[in-house]
């Protein structure tokens, strides 16, 4: 699939570029676009002998952690990554990212603070001028199950829109991430927004709301790979290195 070379693509020009002697301690994403990531993570540890610690930020990550033989930590042990690795939805201009397609993005989000550098790995339609361009699901939003009617009414009173609960395709229901929180996407005109930063504090000041998936300008460096295998590279100059 074009859509799967472009993936692998970009995970392995960041693995290449960010793996070596010198990390010790990774954070491991959520996705599909990590699955190689971790598969080439795995192949330079045997190779070049490394010492490396993988954080999981999903039970996903966990068990692609073990299922490829690298060590696993956690963030109860270690709060101070080297970097983090991670997938994205969509990715604009200001480096601002929404998460959370998989619905990890509370995880994804303390793992990325943690790190010294948070590296993105995606196909190039995942990278817009403005959020919302292109992922049209709406921004996930993980909330407490007891709140989730009196958050979704506050978002849509206070920010307008609509939210829509996410349900499970093979189970009636909320999903539940794995906090056992249920998730709400907000769906709304995001083309009007010119401060993300904003909006993302908003969310987080509505109660119930347990984390967003709006990254606001945490990314160093983004990869974005397209179907023939070639590689672009963004770099946050905001963020240094
Ligand atoms: O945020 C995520 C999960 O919550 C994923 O990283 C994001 O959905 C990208 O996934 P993929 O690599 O499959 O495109």
């Amino acid at each position: 699939m074009p859509t799967d070379k472009a993936k692998e693509s970009a995970a392995i020009a960041a693995v290449d570029e960010h793996i070596n002697a010198n990390v010790h301690i990774i954070g491991i994403g959520s996705g599909s676009t990590i699955v190689p990531a971790v598969k080439k993570i795995a192949e330079m540890v045997k190779k070049d002998k490394l010492d490396l610690i993988c954080v999981p930020t999903s039970l996903q990550a966990r068990e692609l952690i073990l299922s490829n033989g690298l060590k696993l930590g956690s963030l109860i042990e270690y709060q101070e990554l080297d970097l983090a690795i991670d997938g994205a939805d969509e990715v604009d201009e200001q480096f601002n990212c929404i998460k959370g397609g998989g619905g990890c993005q509370t995880q994804e989000k303390l793992v990325a603070i943690c790190a010294k550098k948070f590296i993105v790995v995606a196909d190039e339609k995942k990278w817009s001028k403005n959020l919302g361009d292109q992922w049209k699901k709406g921004i996930p939003i993980e909330v407490l199950p007891i709140a989730y009617k009196i958050t979704k009414k506050e978002i849509e009173k206070q920010l307008g829109g609509e939210v829509v609960v996410r349900e499970g395709t093979e189970k009636l229901g909320p999903v539940l991430t794995d906090q056992a929180n249920f998730i709400l996407d907000w769906k709304f005109d995001s083309s009007k927004v010119s401060n993300w930063s904003d909006i993302n504090t908003k969310l987080k000041l509505i109660p119930g709301v347990v984390e967003t998936g709006l990254f606001i300008n945490m990314i160093s460096k983004a990869y974005f790979g397209n179907s023939e295998g070639k590689v672009q590279v963004k770099t946050n100059s905001s963020i240094s290195s």
